[in-house]
Parts: structure tokens; sequence; C-alpha cells
């Protein structure tokens, strides 16, 4: 469970009523997560999300709460924060950044389908549109130098065989990072962490379960469109036991990404080198969260190994868009 503040229900009262939220009546730790401390907040208005963030400042914080308040006016389904009297969106609660912002319905698709993939596909190319405009910049802060700076602090945990692929791969994405077809990719702002848990759907009188929202914007940051969609292959079009691409539904995302705002040609042929680089990052966020571990009241460190798997299989089997269906 991620609380790593405990907010006071008076205190987070006293906040719901400044938003114009109305009483506050409920306030639940949320348990999932591993950034920041979430709670559902139940209030006369309706549902929301208290947020106190752990690691980002008061600095950061504005292009992400803006970038979801741009996206939500151009009817990206995402979570929108609230604003006091003085349309301040960024708050403060036991002395650190805080907001508050709707709760999306639904639940995560935790086995997702073609289906599932192809919505998420067509949404995120929407995202990107959406964002083209959105004036404020900040780069991926998970990006190539933090890597650089990471790999050093987990490089006495690893073993041989990890230490020679992390080095191996932090070698090979300098070399991607330096090439022309790389500066050439379509930019903008990106999720970068559009997993299964930041996705919602909602399921229908029909059974069949629409997209509700993306969340979770707090690892967001301007990087290739490219990237985007190769952290969310990653995660929504594998088979999770072996870390293998599922073809069906990464041809799927693909093609419903697609349809909305065609791919470059650079961002088809350096896909396989962005599946790695998107192996790359979690792994390496991974392993810094369990080997440099913050204090929290309690938490679960997702598991290195698993993104391990999923980089040696890149590695091993390039995926190209399009490759399976010729
Ligand atoms: N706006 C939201 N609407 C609905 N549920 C949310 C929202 N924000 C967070 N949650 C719930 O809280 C959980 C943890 O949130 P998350 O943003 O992933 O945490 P962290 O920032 O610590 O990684 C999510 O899996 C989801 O169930
Ligand atoms: N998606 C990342 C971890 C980031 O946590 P989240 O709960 O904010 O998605 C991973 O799986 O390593």
């Amino acid at each position: 469970m991620a609380v790593f503040t405990e907010v006071h229900f008076d205190e987070a009262a006293a906040l719901a009523a400044r938003l114009g939220l109305g009483r506050l009546l409920t306030l639940k730790p949320i348990s999932a997560g591993i950034e920041n401390t979430n709670y559902f907040a139940s209030c006369e208005r309706g549902e929301y999300v208290l947020t106190v963030f752990e690691r980002l400042t008061a600095e950061q914080l504005p292009f992400y709460l803006h970038l979801m308040k741009h996206l939500a006016q151009r009817a990206v389904p995402v979570p929108e924060p609230q604003a006091d009297a003085s349309g301040e969106i960024l708050h403060n609660l036991a002395g650190k950044p805080a907001a508050i912002v709707d709760r999306l319905r639904g639940g995560h698709a935790r086995a997702p389908d073609v289906d599932h993939c192809e919505q998420v596909g067509a949404m995120l190319a929407r995202m990107h549109l959406a964002g083209l405009d959105y004036p404020r910049h900040q780069p991926n802060l998970r990006g190539l130098p933090w890597w650089d700076e990471t790999v050093p602090l987990v490089h006495p945990f690893l073993s041989e065989a990890e230490r020679t692929l992390v080095d191996t791969e932090q070698a090979y994405q300098h070399e991607l990072a330096r090439g022309a077809a790389h500066a050439r990719l379509p930019r903008g702002p990106i999720h970068a962490d559009l997993f299964r848990d930041n996705v919602m759907f909602e399921t229908g009188a029909d059974g069949r379960d629409r997209l509700s929202g993306f969340f979770d914007f707090y690892f967001a940051g301007v990087d290739s469109f490219g990237f985007d969609i190769a952290v969310c292959l990653n995660d929504w079009c594998i088979d999770l036991a072996t870390g293998r691409l599922d073809e069906a539904r990464a041809e799927g995302f693909v093609a419903a990404y697609d349809a909305v705002r065609p791919l470059s040609g650079d961002e088809r042929r350096l896909m396989p080198a962005l599946l790695r680089a998107a192996a790359f990052r979690f792994w390496l966020s991974r392993l810094w969260d369990l080997h440099l571990p913050r204090d929290a009241a309690l938490l679960t460190p997702h598991d290195p190994r698993h993104f391990e798997r999923v980089l040696r299989e890149r590695i091993a089997r390039p995926w190209h868009p399009g490759a399976s269906l010729a």
C-alpha cells in the first residue's frame, strides 16, 4: 500500500471545502500505486482522488496538472484538477504539494484483448494530437539523462549478467539517440507510463468494455510519440509470463493509433529500438525502487525481473508494426 504521507480527515475536508466540493464524506487510502500518496475522497459534490506528491516539486507539477486540464478541455478523458476560487489547481497538504482531481469511473482491464488495445491505441493518438498545442515544456524526467544517473546507483546490486545487459543497452540507447532518424521522430507531451493500471474501462449493458479515461500523468513529459507507443505495447500487448509481444494485440494497437495519427516511416523503422528503450526505462526504475527504496507506510515494489525478461525478448525478437501482416 502506498501511503507515504498520512493525511488527516480535517485537513482534507478543509481543502475540499475551499475547492467548492462540499462536505468531505469519506477519505480512503488507495493501496495501489508506488509514486504518490493517493486517497479516494467522497464529497457532497462528487467523487475525487486526492494526491499528495512525494517526489515531484511545486515547480514541476504545473506541467502535469495543466496538461490534464488542457487534455480534458479537448475531450480526452482524463481527470480534471479542481481549482480554488482564484483558479489555483496546485494545493498544499501536510507541507507537501497536493491536488484533487475527478475520480474516473470503471476499472482496469487486467487481461486486455484486441478490442481494449485498439481503444487505447486510438485514444493515445488523440491524446498526442490534442497535446500538440500545449504551451508548457518539461522533458521526460525518466529519459536518457536519468538512465545515466541511475545506472551507477543500481550497479552494485546487480549480478554480472544483469550488469552486462544494463551496460550494453545503455550504450545502444546512446547510439540510437545520436542518430538522425531519432532526431526526426515526432514529439510532444507524452504520458510515458500508460500501463494497464493507468487506464479505466467501464463495462456497458452490452458487455463491452469502453475506455473511460487515462490517468496518472505524473511521469508525463515531452518526448517522442514512438516511445509512448512502445511503453504501451510493452504492457498492453504482451504475454506477462514470458514478456513476448502478442502480435494480434500489437498490430491492433498500432493500426488503431495509425488511423488517427499516421506513423512516420522513422517511427515504424525505429519501433524495435523504442521497444527496447521502453523496457530498459522500466527495468531501471524498478531496480532503483527495489534497491534504493524510500520510506513508506507499506510499499510493494514491482518486480524488476519482468522488464529484464521483456528487454531480452525485444533484443532477441525485434518487432516492426505491419511485419506480421505482410
Ligand atoms: N483519477 C482517478 N480516478 C479513479 N481512480 C484513480 C484515479 N487516480 C488514481 N486512482 C486509483 O488509484 C490507484 C493508484 O494511483 P496511481 O496514480 O497509479 O498511483 P501512483 O501515482 O502512486 O503510481 C490507481 O490504480 C487507481 O485505482
Ligand atoms: N508503471 C511503472 C510504475 C509506476 O507506477 P504507477 O503505479 O504510477 O503506474 C512500473 O510498472 O514499473
